[in-house]
C-alpha cells in the first residue's frame, strides 16, 4: 500500500480450507430480493417456502490456518414461491456468538466446538454455537439447528431470531441433532442429543417431540465411545444410531486441539438400535458393520420384521481436516474416498454376535446430500434424489480454467430402489449443485409425486440459480430456472414448508408477540 495512515488494522479474511472452490469466498450479506427472474415457468399450484442454511463466517477466524468449514455462522435463506412468483430473503441467525462478535467486531470464539480455545471474555459465559446446519419446521416453529446446542427459533416470515427452543420446558438435554425425523403419520418429531452428558461424553438422549411440541419419550444411554453422530434413522418402532471412528476427545480439546479425531485403526463401525417407544437404557443393542465412515442417512423402514436402512456410506473419513491419531490432517487421498449408496437389512431383535454386511452397492461413486419425499420418512419408499461427483466432467471455473482435483457435485441423480432405475442430470459444464429438496405436487398428492428444487452454483456467472424439476423425470431438465442476482455460499440442508403451514405459523407467532411470550436469545 503506497500511503498508510495510522488506524486500526483492516479486517482481512485469510484463506482457510473450504469444501469447494465455490466456498473460498466469504459472502456475509443479508438480503431481500423481490420478484426473482424466472426462466421458464413455475406451476401455479406451488405455494410454500424453501428454507436453507449456509455456514458463512461472519468474522475472520482466530485459528485461521486450521479453521474448518463446519464452523461458519448460520446464514438462513428463504425462497417464497406463490402464483409463479419467487421472493428471496437471507438473515444471519442471531446466535449469542454472532451478537457478541458483532459487538466486538472480531471473532471471540476459537476452534469448532472447543470452548477451551474461546476468548476469556466469552469462555464459559456464552456457547459458541453457530445454528449453521439445517432448518426444520415443527409445531408451527421454524428451527435453525446445530448439533452442539438446542434449536434456535426463527420467525418463518422475517427470519428474525426469536431465541432457543426447549420444547415448552420439556427438553433436558443440552444438544439437539440437526437431523430430526418428522413422522408424517403421527406429527411427531423423532430426535436425539449426543454428547448429552457434556462435551465428549458417550451419552445419547433419544427422544420424541409430540405434535404439540412437547417431549413424549426420552431415554438416556451410553454409546461404546463418543463420536460425531451427525444423522440417524427412525422407523415406526425403532431408532438407529450410526457410530463411526470420528471420535471426540476432551484431552485433545483441553490441549487446544480439535473436538474430534479420526481413529484410522478402527476396522469396523456400529449401528446402535433402540426401541422408539418405551425404551429402557439396557434395550440399546450394538451391531457391528464393516469399516467406513457413517455420515448422512437416506431413509429407513420396517419390512417382514426386519429393519431396512439406506445411506451413502463413506469408505474413509469424509472430513479430511480433522487430525488422525498421529495428529496428521489431510492424510487420505480424496480421490480414493467413495460414498456408495448401501442398504442394510437385519432383524433388530437378533443377537449382535455377527457382523451385518450391506446387501451390495446400489449406486457406486461419491454420493451425498440425498433427500426423499419427507412424507415417507421412516416408511416404505422408492426414490432418493441425491448429488454425485462425476470425476469425468471437471467443472469449468471460467473460460480458461478447470477445477483441479475438487470437481464438486456436478450431477443430480434420482435412484429408484424398487426398479433399480437411475436417472442423471448435469446442467452445464460450469455448474455444481447443492442439496435438493422434494416439493409435493399439492396437498395430499401421491407419494413421490411432485417437484425437486435444487440450488445450483454457476461458476462462469458467479451467481446462483434455483432449478425446479419434475421429480419423476429429472433427465428432461428443469421446468424453471430461478435466477438470483448474486452468489450464495454452498449451503448444507433445508426444508420445503407448505404455504398453509407458513401462514399458520405467522398467525401463531403474531399471537405470541401480542402476549409478549416470544423469547430472546439467552446463552
Ligand atoms: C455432515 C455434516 C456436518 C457435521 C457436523 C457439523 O457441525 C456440520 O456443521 C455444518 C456439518
Ligand atoms: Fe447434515
Amino acid at each position: 500500500m503506497a500511503h498508510v495512515v495510522p488506524g486500526v488494522p483492516g479486517t482481512r479474511f485469510p484463506k482457510h480450507y473450504a469444501m469447494s472452490k465455490w466456498n473460498e469466498d466469504h459472502l456475509r450479506f443479508e438480503a431481500d430480493a423481490y420478484e426473482l427472474e424466472v426462466i421458464g415457468s413455475i406451476p401455479s399450484d406451488i405455494h410454500g417456502v424453501f428454507y436453507r442454511v449456509q455456514p458463512d463466517h461472519a468474522f475472520p477466524p482466530i485459528f485461521a490456518e486450521t479453521e474448518i468449514p463446519l464452523n461458519g455462522d448460520g446464514n438462513v435463506s428463504s425462497f417464497t414461491i406463490k402464483d409463479g412468483h419467487v421472493d428471496f430473503k437471507q438473515r444471519y441467525v442471531r446466535t449469542p456468538k454472532l451478537i457478541a462478535e458483532r459487538e466486538a467486531r472480531r471473532a471471540l470464539f476459537g476452534r469448532y466446538r472447543n470452548k477451551f480455545t474461546d476468548d476469556p471474555r466469552v469462555q464459559n459465559v456464552l456457547k459458541g454455537t453457530t445454528a449453521n446446519t439445517h432448518v426444520v419446521f415443527h409445531d408451527n416453529k421454524l428451527m435453525a439447528l446445530k448439533e452442539d446446542a438446542r434449536p434456535m427459533e426463527l420467525d418463518p416470515i422475517t427470519l428474525k431470531t426469536l431465541g432457543y427452543i426447549d420444547y415448552h420446558g420439556t427438553m433436558r438435554a443440552p444438544t439437539h441433532t440437526a437431523h430430526p425425523k418428522a413422522d408424517s403419520a403421527t406429527g411427531e418429531l423423532v430426535s436425539y442429543s449426543y454428547e448429552a452428558a457434556g462435551e465428549a461424553t458417550p451419552d445419547i438422549c433419544s427422544f420424541t417431540v409430540d405434535k404439540d411440541g412437547k417431549l413424549s419419550e426420552e431415554v438416556w444411554f451410553k454409546a461404546p465411545w463418543p463420536c460425531m453422530i451427525h444423522d440417524f434413522w427412525a422407523t415406526d418402532n425403532w431408532v438407529v444410531f450410526p457410530i463411526n471412528g470420528l471420535k471426540a476427545s476432551l484431552e485433545q480439546m483441553k490441549a487446544g486441539g480439535d473436538h474430534f479425531y479420526w481413529d484410522e485403526n478402527l476396522d469396523y463401525q456400529l449401528l446402535g438400535v433402540i426401541p422408539r417407544r418405551g425404551a429402557k437404557p439396557e434395550d440399546a443393542k450394538w451391531f457391528k458393520t464393516p469399516q467406513g465412515c457413517y455420515s448422512h442417512t437416506i431413509n429407513a423402514y420396517e419390512e417382514d420384521g426386519k429393519l431396512v436402512l439406506d445411506a451413502n456410506v463413506w469408505t474413509d473419513v469424509h472430513f479430511p481436516f480433522f487430525p488422525n491419531t498421529k495428529g496428521e490432517r489431510f492424510f487420505t487421498d480424496p480421490r480414493k474416498v467413495k460414498a456408495p449408496i448401501l442398504r442394510y437389512r437385519f432383524d433388530p431383535t437378533a443377537s449382535t454376535d455377527k457382523m451385518i454386511h450391506p446387501e451390495g452397492v446400489l449406486v457406486d461413486g461419491v454420493n451425498e446430500f440425498g433427500r426423499i419425499d419427507d412424507r415417507l420418512l421412516g416408511k416404505k419408499y422408492s426414490r432418493v434424489w441425491i448429488l454425485k461427483i462425476d470425476p469425468t466432467h471437471p467443472i469449468k471455473l471460467n473460460d480458461h480454467e478447470d477445477a483441479v482435483g475438487n470437481v464438486g457435485f456436478n450431477t443430480l441423480v434420482c435412484f429408484n430402489f424398487d426398479t433399480g432405475d437411475l436417472q442423471s442430470y448435469r446442467h452445464a459444464d460450469d455448474t455444481t449443485f447443492q442439496e435438493p429438496v422434494f416439493v409435493p405436487r399439492h396437498e395430499g398428492a401421491d407419494p413421490e409425486d411432485g417437484y425437486i428444487l435444487v440450488v445450483a452454483d454457476r461458476y462462469r456467472e458467479g451467481r446462483n440459480v434455483v432449478l425446479l424439476f419434475e421429480a419423476s423425470d429429472i433427465t428432461k431438465g428443469p421446468l424453471a430456472e430461478i435466477k438470483l442476482p448474486f452468489k450464495l455460499m454452498d449451503g448444507l440442508h433445508g426444508s420445503w414448508v407448505d404455504g398453509k403451514d407458513v401462514d399458520a405459523a405467522r398467525a401463531a407467532s403474531e399471537a405470541r408477540r401480542a402476549n409478549g411470550t416470544n423469547g430472546v436469545p439467552k446463552n
